[in-house]
């Protein structure tokens, strides 16, 4: 096992959730088709609901600045009333959502709708959230040692909340102290690291993000937040440049905080 120290000005740990908190097996197989499979119909048994017409209406939008991508799927106003019309809508909303997922895309429109529809799968015990062994523990020594932690994930809020909320933990959010998603920006651009520092009240070197994806970890380091990369099983390989670059864990554990003993 081996260790990574932790720079003394790291005041907050900032974590990203799949392929980090969570296995990526279980996004890609439990939750991703729970979507797929249930979108027609939530759609049809929500839609006359404000949140639902909001979320169609954020989609919308999506779709029209998507609207020069290859495969982009356009969803169209209500025109008139009557259940043809209804259907022909909705469909176009489902075809929509099915294409951004047919790229993993991380659309605030999509991640929003995402996390209205999983608070049923959640909430009746469909779905746990899955969480690898070593985190809770880990993160309980981090917050013994006084460091804050953070969520920052490309899924909503809403839906961090239910992953840790009905996590196989358990109610875990306790062990948070604040959650971050799109809202705040792209984890790909620098920018939205200098925004997370500004609403936690810290400067960026104060962080230490951790995640599986380079990307995150180079648009991070750029603004100055330490990174260190992490490896669980059904991550994506990293190059060997990126091996060479990167701190590297398999395991919260392998942190060592200063105050550690
Ligand atoms: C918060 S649960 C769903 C995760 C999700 O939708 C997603 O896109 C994962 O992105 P992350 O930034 O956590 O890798
Ligand atoms: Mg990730």
């Amino acid at each position: 096992m081996g260790v990574l120290p932790v720079p003394a000005e790291v005041r907050a740990i900032l974590l990203d959730i799949e392929g980090t908190t969570t296995p990526i097996a279980f996004v890609q197989e439990t939750l991703f088709p729970y979507i797929k499979d249930n979108v027609k119909e939530y759609l049809r048994a929500h839609w006359e609901e404000e949140e639902c017409q909001r979320d169609v209406g954020l989609l919308r939008k999506q779709a029209q600045e998507d609207s020069s991508l290859d495969g982009a799927v356009p969803i169209p106003l209500e025109s008139g009333s009557g259940e043809e019309e209804l259907e022909r809508v909705i469909q176009a909303v489902v075809d929509n959502v099915h294409w951004q997922m047919s790229l993993d895309r991380k659309t605030t429109a999509l991640k929003q709708l995402q996390g209205h529809m999983w608070r049923a799968a959640y909430a009746t015990g469909h779905v746990k959230g899955e969480i690898f062994e070593d985190v809770v523990p880990a993160i309980r020594k981090w917050r013994e040692a006084g460091m804050k932690v953070y969520i920052y994930s490309s899924g909503s809020v809403e839906a961090q909340k239910l992953l840790f909320g009905y996590s196989t933990e358990g109610d875990i959010l306790e062990l948070f102290d604040g959650h971050f998603d799109t809202k705040i920006g792209p984890k790909v651009e620098s920018e939205s690291y200098r925004r997370i520092a500004a609403s936690i009240g810290c400067a960026t070197n104060n962080i230490l993000f951790l995640t599986d994806v380079p990307r995150e970890a180079n648009a991070a380091e750029e603004a100055d937040t330490h990174v260190a990369v992490v490896i669980r099983p059904g991550n994506a390989g990293l190059t060997d440049d990126e091996k060479s670059y990167y701190s590297l864990i398999s395991s919260f554990t392998e942190l060592f905080l200063p105050s550690s003993t």
